[in-house]
């Protein structure tokens, strides 16, 4: 049976150290800001915005959530994010995705200032992760939570096959170029990927995020194999699973993250200390 990696247990070990951060910032007189930006009612997201509240009330950061309609146009979100961009005490943005048809997502990330960009999806933090150059960068808080993951249970990356399932801005792609920097084999799969349980098979660590409830079955696996599952779906009864099926994979695989209470915590936690490290930098920078 794998070890259950324990994305609570994680969280409130590095809430801990964040906790400290957020005292020495008070001292100076700043406490950290965060806003998040939700439209409409896409449901994952909600789950999202409603635990990172609870934690950043708890932690004492300054959390702010505008809820927008479905209906607004892009001009009027970019405008809404502009007016944060030049407020002091805002040093965190977060515009969760998926966004409604009429807005671009390219144009909203093109928007959001580099320095407040939390969720390093604007194309110059991008660009830096993908050079290795991330000194002063925001990382994707999905992909940072899973390395604190391989940094805790002692999981060495160098040479190691990796697979990620999934492509997206958020998740698969800042998760690959991490995986790069820190020497994996990095292969990227995604819905056009022919034979896709051929690879998964071939992987040391193996790495999902499509959205598909229970989609990687215990023969989609390597035997010893690590297994990140970041899937945040509904089962036939409506309970929250995740893209890998838990109970077969359990079996099979030497490391394993359920779903609640794995990644999920992490992100939350990742993007909390993050906006405190943006909240550093500009206190650095001003003082
Ligand atoms: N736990 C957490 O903290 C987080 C969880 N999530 C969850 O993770 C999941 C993925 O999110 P996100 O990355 O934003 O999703 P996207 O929908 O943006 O991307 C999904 C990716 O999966 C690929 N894909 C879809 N179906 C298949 C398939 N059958 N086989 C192979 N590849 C497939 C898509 O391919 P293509 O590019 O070709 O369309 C795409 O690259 C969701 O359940 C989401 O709720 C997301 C962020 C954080
Ligand atoms: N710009 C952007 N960045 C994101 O990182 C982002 C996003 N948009 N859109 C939505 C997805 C989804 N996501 C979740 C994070 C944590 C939990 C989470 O806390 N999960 C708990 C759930 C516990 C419960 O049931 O309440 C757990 O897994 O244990 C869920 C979902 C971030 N996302």
């Amino acid at each position: 049976m794998a070890t259950i990696m324990d994305g609570k247990a994680l969280a409130a070990e590095i809430d801990m150290r964040t906790a400290n951060r957020i005292q020495r910032l008070a001292d100076q007189g700043i406490t950290p800001g965060l806003v998040v930006i939700l439209v409409g009612k896409d449901p994952a997201s909600q789950i999202y915005v409603r635990n990172k509240e609870r934690r950043a009330k708890k932690l004492g950061i300054h959390s702010i959530v505008r809820n927008l309609p479905e209906t607004i146009s892009e001009k009027e979100l970019i405008k809404i994010i502009q007016e944060y961009n030049e407020d002091p005490t805002v040093h965190a943005i977060l515009v969760q995705l998926p966004l409604p048809e009429q807005i671009n997502e390219f144009h909203v990330t093109m928007a959001i200032s580099p320095t407040k960009d939390v969720d390093g999806f604007n194309p110059f933090n991008l660009g830096k992760l993908l050079i290795n150059k991330t000194d002063q960068t925001p990382i994707a808080c999905t992909p940072q939570g899973i390395m604190s993951f391989f940094k805790k249970y002692q999981i060495n990356l160098d040479g190691k096959k990796a697979v990620m399932v999934g492509r997206s801005t958020i998740v698969g792609k800042p998760m690959a170029a991490l995986l790069t920097n820190a020497n994996a084999t990095v292969t990227i799969a995604h819905s056009h990927t022919h034979h896709l349980s051929e690879l998964t098979r071939e992987a040391d660590i193996l790495i999902v995020a499509i959205g598909v409830a229970h989609y990687i079955k215990a023969e989609d696996v390597k035997p010893g194999a690590v297994v990140i599952d970041v899937g945040m779906d509904r089962d036939s009864n409506g309970k929250l699973v995740g893209d890998v099926d838990f109970e077969s994979v359990e079996k099979k695989a030497s490391y394993i993250t359920p779903v609640p209470k794995g990644v999920g915590p992490m992100t939350i936690t990742t993007l909390i200390s993050q906006t405190v490290t943006m909240a550093e930098w500009s206190s650095e920078k001003n003082g």
